[in-house]
This record gives structure tokens, C-alpha cells and sequence, in this order.
């Protein structure tokens, strides 16, 4: 019985997750596509309030504040509202581009008709949701969160800066630390005890602190230990000494450094009620595969216990933007009467198939790759828009320079896959007077956090980094995701570019290629079900370049 989660695991691992690649890109010249018409764009895809989602119920006075601060992020107060040929007050032209939407449209927008009162949460985590400025919960919040204050297991999916951070913070802390419901004496009785009660895994240290960020916010100052960070690259004698000294409920960290101090004897989650998977197809992948291992097999379990019954005792979250079938097979062994929870839709796991009739998991061809493609196509904010743009190699950063001008953009992820070529776009960048930064693996955990909260704060315009950036990062000025190297495939397409675009703002991705590379464009187009016009940047400005 013990080895079962083992077996499991390696059933899964065998599907090998992510890496589905393209072809290899041939020498073959896109040259069918003819320059017919060349139009200019606007970068501005309308507002998100809560006005603009058609809501007119009671909490919508009480979301004004927060919905104009979105809106302020939206539009640029002198951009034009309409979509029409000629010079906008801002000096750029408008008209429509090819393909893309000329509204933001409703379904566009995350926000949910529910107010976080209607969604069960104890009366202290709804103060502390107001005062973290969370007046509204959007759809997978809405969804999520009473599915786990039931007691399910659940797979969460849905898009890119969707808010599915908060939809399973928000169960956990209704049910541990301070901020819980009170119990049928009316007594608020948390108290610090040894055991950890939740253990939140994360694939990288920056999503990891992300989410403690998150936690905390909700936690206030006074209560903040009672959240933990151990993620890998910071002091690990330390990280030891705080669980020792403050006893935290929660604990958030990359899988080696979680299972490392596990290994050590110094973090005790036997009795574990809730384990979150965060990036879920990530952290199945074969690159954690041990460090997985013995998370999945030591959270939740009570030491002599009945394995079976210590694994229904914790309940597994398991959340991503792309949820391949792959992860859903594993979440039905692991978890009891699992369901899947999207935006608008909860259903269990077991009616998922790769032939049911579930729209994202659903394979055209029965392939595992068309699969992801679906799960990728339901992973983008639907108010992104894409296009490429043909440079030769070494005209390459010189393009994007060109691109962020063009699009007056403000805070930009150029993403690259080498390290070396990375380090070099930066020099170029910032020898033409644009502040750019690196954030790669190989620097250390202080130089990386120092890089992004400078990018973070604007002294940083433009970041260049790899897939490291890819998942989960959340900086919602973010207006320009620029693929200075192709992804591998649609679902590293997808992570790339839900780096902008969060919560229903505007952004735009570009994706710089050469030309015998145009095909995999096509392919992610078409994969993607998204158009991807190609466009070009001249005297300044972004010109879609229509097909025949
Ligand atoms: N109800 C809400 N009201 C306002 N802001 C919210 C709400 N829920 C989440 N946010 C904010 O929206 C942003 C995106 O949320 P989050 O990072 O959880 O998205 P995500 O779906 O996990 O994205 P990804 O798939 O890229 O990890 C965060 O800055 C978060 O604080």
C-alpha cells in the first residue's frame, strides 16, 4: 500500500508532460504571403470596469474604487475610445487590425456577479479582502472557493491572470490560521501547534515569494509569520529556524527546497490538511520528479495511519493555466471525488475523457499534443493581442527596441532561451539608452529579487529572460510580452504570453522571428486558434501587414 502514490507518480511522470516541441524549423521562406495593405494600430482595446460587464447590483458602488484604478491601467487617459482610420489625439492611428476584436468583450472580462460575502468566507477574511483592496472575486474565485469549502479535491484551470492564486488561498485561510471561521462556540481557536497545515508548492522561487506576498497581504503584519517561505537559493539553516521558532500553518516553496527539510525531519506535514500544487503540469514534469515524490507521499500523511485515509484527509489542489489529461488522470488517483473547477463550470474529474465531450481536455485527433494545444487555447486571456514580425538575427533587438517605441509600451518581458544571447540583448538594448535587466536561473536569489522589484517599480523597462519568467509572474503593468526566441510549443506560447494582458487589462504580444521560422507562427496560430497577423514598425508606429 505505501508504494501506491509511487507507482502513480511514475505512471504520470511516463507521459512526459511539456515537452511536445514543434518541427524543427526548416530553411523554407514564408514568401506566399504578399504585402497588400499595411494599417496601424492602436494600442488600446478598451476599458474593463464593472459597468462594462453589465453589472448594476449592489456591491457595484462599493467596486468603484477598484474598478477605476483597472480602468486607469487600461487606457491611456488621451487614447481614443474608438477604433476609427486617422490620427488619434495621441498622435497614432486607428484602425482595426486584422482579426482583432474591437472591443473588449464581456467574456473577456474575469470578474464574477458574486461578491466574496456570497461565497462563504468567515467575517474577518472578508475585512481583511476589503482592505487588501479585493472587492469583487472573479469567476474562478467564484467557482473555486465554495468547492473546496466543501471539502473536494479539486484541478483548477483557467487563464493566465485569471486570479486562480486567490481562488485557493481564500478556502485555506477560511479554514486555517487567524483569519478562519470561528467554531460552534463562537471561539476564533487558532493557536500555534507543530504541524504544518498547508503546504503550497511552486515551480520557481519568484512565484514561490509571489504567493507569500499574497498571503501575507491578507494576513496583515501582525500575523505574518504564520506564513513561511522555503524556497530553494535562500538560506536554508534560516528558513529551518524560522519553522522552528514561529510555527507557521502555511508553508509555500519549491519542491527540492520543501522536500530537502521534509528529508531533514525539520518540517513536519503528516497531518497536513491541504496540499496546493500551483503550476501543476510544471511540477509534474520530470525535472522535479523526486523532490514530487516525496511531497506527494509525506503532505497529509499521519504516521501509522491507513495510507488511503491519510490521503482523503488532505485535500489536493492541483491548479494551471494548461491542464493536459495527463494531470487530470493523476489528480483522479490522488484525490477523492476530485472535480474540475473552471471559470464557469465545475464537474468531476471522472467525466473528464480525451474523448468526452469537456471542450479544453478534448484531443481533435486523440493525440496528446492536440490535447495540449486545446488546453492551451483555453489558457489565454482573450483580450491579448498577437503578432509577428520578420527581423533577420542580428537585427533582431534592434526590432524590439523599435516594437516597444511603436507601441509606447511600458514595462516589457522579452523572452529568450539561451543565457548568453540574453546577457547580450541587454547590452545591446542598453547601448541604445533603453533601461533593460537580465533574470535568469544562473543569477543568485538576491540579484533576481533586486531585478524584479526594479522592473516591477519602472526603473526597469524592459526585462529579458527565460522560460524562468514564464509561470506564474504577476506584474500587472506589464503591457508587452516580446518572444525574442520562438516557445518550444502552444503551451509554452501561452505561459509566455499571459505575462501581459492580467486580470482583463490590454496587452499585446509580439513574436520576433526570422523567416524560414514564419511557419511555426502559423502553426502556433493555428494550434492556438488565435490569428497572429504579421506586422512591421515603421516611423514609429506598429502596421499589421494583411494576407492575401
Ligand atoms: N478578485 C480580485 N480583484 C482584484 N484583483 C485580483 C482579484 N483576484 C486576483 N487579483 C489580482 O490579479 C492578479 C492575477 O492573479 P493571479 O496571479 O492569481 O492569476 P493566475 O490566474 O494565477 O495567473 P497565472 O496563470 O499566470 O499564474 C494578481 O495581481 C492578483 O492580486
Amino acid at each position: 500500500m505505501l508504494a501506491l502514490p509511487s507507482t502513480r507518480l511514475l505512471l504520470l511522470f511516463g507521459e512526459s508532460l511539456p515537452s511536445s516541441r514543434l518541427p524543427n524549423v526548416s530553411r523554407k521562406v514564408w514568401g506566399q504571403t504578399s504585402v497588400r495593405f499595411v494599417s496601424q494600430v492602436n494600442p488600446d482595446n478598451g476599458p474593463l470596469t464593472l459597468s462594462s460587464l453589465g453589472f448594476k447590483s449592489d456591491f457595484e458602488k462599493t467596486n468603484k474604487i477598484k474598478a477605476d484604478k483597472i480602468e486607469r491601467l487600461d487606457v491611456p487617459s488621451e487614447a481614443p475610445k474608438s477604433k476609427v482610420r486617422g490620427v488619434g489625439s495621441n498622435g497614432i492611428k486607428t484602425v482595426n487590425a486584422v482579426g482583432v476584436k474591437k472591443s473588449l468583450e464581456i467574456e473577456s472580462a474575469p470578474f464574477s456577479a458574486k461578491s466574496f460575502s456570497e461565497l462563504g468566507l468567515p467575517p474577518l477574511l472578508l475585512e481583511r479582502l476589503d482592505t487588501a483592496g479585493f472587492t469583487v472575486p472573479t469567476d474562478v474565485q467564484s467557482a473555486a472557493v465554495p468547492t473546496i469549502l466543501k471539502g473536494h479535491d479539486v484541478v483548477i484551470q483557467s487563464y493566465t491572470g485569471s486570479g486562480k492564486t486567490l481562488a485557493y488561498l481564500l478556502p485555506i485561510l477560511s479554514e486555517v490560521g487567524p483569519l478562519k471561521k470561528k467554531s460552534a462556540n463562537g471561539e476564533s481557536e487558532f493557536e500555534k501547534k507543530k504541524e504544518i497545515d498547508a503546504v503550497i508548492v511552486a515551480p520557481s522561487r519568484e512565484l514561490g515569494m509571489q504567493i507569500v506576498r499574497e498571503v501575507e497581504k491578507l494576513l496583515g503584519p501582525t500575523d505574518k509569520k504564520v506564513v513561511q517561505q522555503l524556497v530553494g537559493g535562500a538560506n536554508r539553516s534560516r528558513q529551518e529556524e524560522a519553522l522552528r521558532k514561529n510555527k507557521p500553518a502555511i508553508v509555500v516553496g519549491t519542491p527540492g527546497r520543501i522536500a530537502e527539510i521534509s528529508a531533514a525531519g525539520k518540517l513536519h506535514t503528516h497531518s497536513c490538511r491541504f496540499l496546493v500544487l500551483d503550476e501543476v503540469d510544471e511540477l509534474l514534469s520530470f525535472n522535479f520528479r523526486e523532490d514530487m515524490h516525496r511531497i506527494l507521499e509525506h503532505v497529509g500523511r499521519r504516521s501509522g495511519a491507513d495510507p488511503r485515509g491519510s490521503i482523503a484527509a488532505r485535500r489536493t489542489i492541483m491548479v494551471s493555466a494548461t491542464v493536459p489529461f495527463s494531470v487530470i488522470r493523476a489528480a483522479r488517483s490522488w484525490g477523492s471525488d476530485p472535480l474540475l473547477v473552471q471559470a464557469k463550470k465545475v464537474m468531476p474529474l471522472e467525466a473528464v475523457s480525451p474523448s468526452g465531450p469537456v471542450n479544453i481536455l478534448k484531443p481533435t485527433s486523440g493525440s496528446d499534443s492536440s490535447m495540449r494545444t486545446q488546453a492551451a487555447l483555453q489558457s489565454l486571456p482573450p483580450a491579448l493581442k498577437h503578432y509577428h514580425c520578420v527581423a533577420k538575427l542580428q537585427h533582431k533587438v534592434d526590432t524590439l527596441r523599435r516594437c516597444v517605441h511603436a507601441l509606447d509600451a511600458k514595462c516589457v518581458i522579452a523572452f529568450m532561451n539561451h543565457t548568453k544571447q540574453l546577457k547580450d540583448a541587454v547590452f545591446k538594448l542598453e547601448a541604445r539608452g533603453m533601461v533593460a535587466a537580465e533574470l535568469h536561473g544562473d543569477l543568485g536569489k538576491l540579484a533576481r529579487s533586486t531585478t524584479l522589484k526594479k522592473f516591477k517599480n519602472g526603473e526597469v523597462r524592459v526585462l529579458v529572460t527565460n522560460e524562468l519568467s514564464a509561470r506564474g509572474l504577476d506584474v500587472a503593468e506589464c503591457d508587452l510580452v516580446v518572444n525574442l526566441d520562438l516557445p518550444t510549443d502552444s503551451i509554452h506560447y501561452a505561459h509566455r504570453a499571459g505575462r501581459t494582458g492580467r486580470l482583463g487589462r490590454k496587452g499585446t504580444v509580439v513574436t520576433i522571428c526570422e523567416e524560414p521560422e514564419v511557419f511555426v507562427v502559423k502553426k502556433l496560430q493555428k494550434q492556438l486558434g488565435i490569428p497572429i497577423p504579421a506586422c512591421e514598425f515603421t516611423e514609429g508606429k506598429l502596421n499589421v501587414i494583411e494576407e492575401d
